[in-house]
């Protein structure tokens, strides 16, 4: 099922493979930045451009918030002290409230996802969104049967690039991380499957906070989901 390169580069038949959400499956972006627009409005901040909130999406909606208040990547303390608090209140409601109005998935998710799931490749769905957004979305967007786990930005103690969400889902699925390998968009994909010590393919499709998935050197890079197989008869 595997096609020839990644046979050749990776693993013939992995026992796992862990996907991530936002970037890799789903472009959430219009949604998130719709609410994170909804909550600076409301705090008399400026809004901020799409392509800005990109750069921002991928550590979790605490830094997301930080990140806009400060109105830069390494938040600034003396920016978002103060307003953090509500401003996440306000987000967390915003986006609930239109979770799935804009987002969709990318090409061909539905279809592989489908194929590994029909091959029994047990798959885990590993993102930094908090769990309370990330299971509604994966419902809505009817992809939520195919995962047999899924860790959210606060299911576990630490979150990408940590990697224990990768331990944990290895330790679930009672196989070694070694035997599978992680699909994601972003840094915090490949150092948190480096730091566990498996393989990352990376999408170029992603946000990666605005820079090029090359910079950190993933095992192999694929511009469409489908790369990933090869027609199953
Ligand atoms: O930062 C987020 O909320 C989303 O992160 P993800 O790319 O790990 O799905
Ligand atoms: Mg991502």
């Amino acid at each position: 099922m595997f096609n020839s390169f990644i046979k050749s580069h990776f693993i013939s038949s992995p026992k796992w493979i862990g996907f991530d959400l936002d970037g890799t499956l789903v472009n959430s972006l219009p949604d998130i930045a719709n609410a994170l627009n909804k909550t600076l409005t409301q705090l008399k901040q400026p809004p901020k451009d799409m392509e800005i909130v990109k750069n921002w999406i991928g550590n979790g909606v605490p830094m997301l918030i930080k990140r806009a208040l400060s109105n830069q990547i390494n938040p600034i303390e003396s920016c978002y002290q103060g307003l953090f608090d509500e401003a996440l209140h306000i987000f967390n409601q915003a986006y609930q409230d239109s979770l799935c109005q804009d987002s969709y998935l990318y090409p061909n998710v539905k279809e592989v996802l489908n194929k590994l799931y029909e091959h029994h490749v047990s798959l885990a769905l590993i993102t930094n969104k908090p769990i309370e957004f990330t299971l509604p979305l994966l419902k809505n967007l009817e992809i939520e049967k195919y995962f047999k786990l899924v860790i959210g930005g606060d299911s576990l103690a630490e979150k990408k690039p940590s990697p224990l969400p990768l331990q944990y889902t290895a330790e679930q699925l009672s196989v070694e991380v070694s035997d599978g390998f992680m699909v994601g968009d972003s840094s915090s994909d490949i150092i948190s499957a480096r730091n566990a010590g498996c393989k990352v393919i990376a999408v170029s499709y992603g946000y990666n906070h605005g820079r090029p998935v090359e910079e950190l050197s993933p095992d192999l890079i694929i511009d469409d989901l489908s790369e990933l197989l090869e027609a199953v008869e």
